[in-house]
């Protein structure tokens, strides 16, 4: 008989995982938190990780990303990682956010009643489910080891939001969105459309809002990334 922490287990059963990054900088330190934790690791049966760039954006994500998966058809499971914006009050600068949902946010219609997204117009999803027994656990690892995180639908954009009016006309259209990127989506869809598992990390570098250039704190982000991939790691070693 299977119990819940073989159930758990089971469904962590991750192998070969493909990590997609808009740049170099996010992809040197995923690979640094990766590093650090089989570093301290004994086990041989363990995770195998690859960390690949998909470049700027969501077009730019989905056509790296299905290029990668067609070449390389062994993996089970997808994550797009790298630094975002955090919406004030749910996602400080500094912290980490997992995606419970990846959203295309800006994919639909203007009217004259407001955005329709292409789920209202009939044309798809703009939801991609991700693999919600690892966010869960790698939200609570996370915890553990005293860093700030949170979960909640992660929106992708190809245009970074800079006004307060657009931060709060998003905050009101998805609720519970923690943080916004702009290749999460892109990223997932390929993955999705091979029946493949996703998830998306951000770490925050900026509020989400009017433009301030200076209030960015890449290196924390950076920082951030490093540790929610260091406990990914460690998590999917166990
Ligand atoms: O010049 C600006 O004002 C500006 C503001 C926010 C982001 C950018 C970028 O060029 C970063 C794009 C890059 O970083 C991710 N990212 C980071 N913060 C955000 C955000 O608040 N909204 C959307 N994307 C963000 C994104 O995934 C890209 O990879 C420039």
């Amino acid at each position: 008989m299977m119990n819940d922490m073989d159930r758990t287990q089971t469904a962590l059963n991750y192998r070969n995982i493909l990590i997609m990054t808009a740049v170099e900088a996010e992809r040197e330190a995923v690979l640094r938190g990766i590093a650090k934790a089989a570093s301290g690791q004994g086990s041989t049966e363990q995770a195998k990780f690859d960390v690949q760039l998909c470049g700027v954006g969501p077009i730019s994500a989905a056509a790296e990303t299905a290029a990668y998966l067609a070449a390389n058809p062994k993996y089970d499971l997808v994550i797009s990682a790298g630094i975002g914006g955090g919406f004030t009050d749910r996602a400080e600068i500094g912290s980490i956010a997992i995606a419970d949902s990846i959203i295309a946010a800006d994919l639909g219609a203007e009217t004259g009643d407001g955005f329709s997204s292409v789920d209202k117009l009939g044309f798809g999803s703009s939801s991609i489910p991700v693999a919600s027994a690892l966010t869960e656990e790698l939200t609570k690892s996370i915890q553990s080891a005293g860093w700030a995180v949170c979960s909640g639908p992660i929106l992708t954009l190809s245009t970074v939001t800079g006004t307060r009016e657009t931060a709060d006309e998003l905050k009101r259209r998805i609720p519970g969105a923690v943080a916004e990127a702009m290749e999460g989506y892109g990223a997932a869809f390929a993955a999705h459309r091979l029946n493949i598992p996703v998830m998306e990390i951000r770490t925050i570098s900026n509020a989400i809002g009017p433009r301030n250039r200076e209030l960015w704190r890449i290196g924390d982000a950076l920082q951030a990334l490093e540790q929610a991939c260091y406990n990914l790691a460690e998590v999917l070693q166990r």
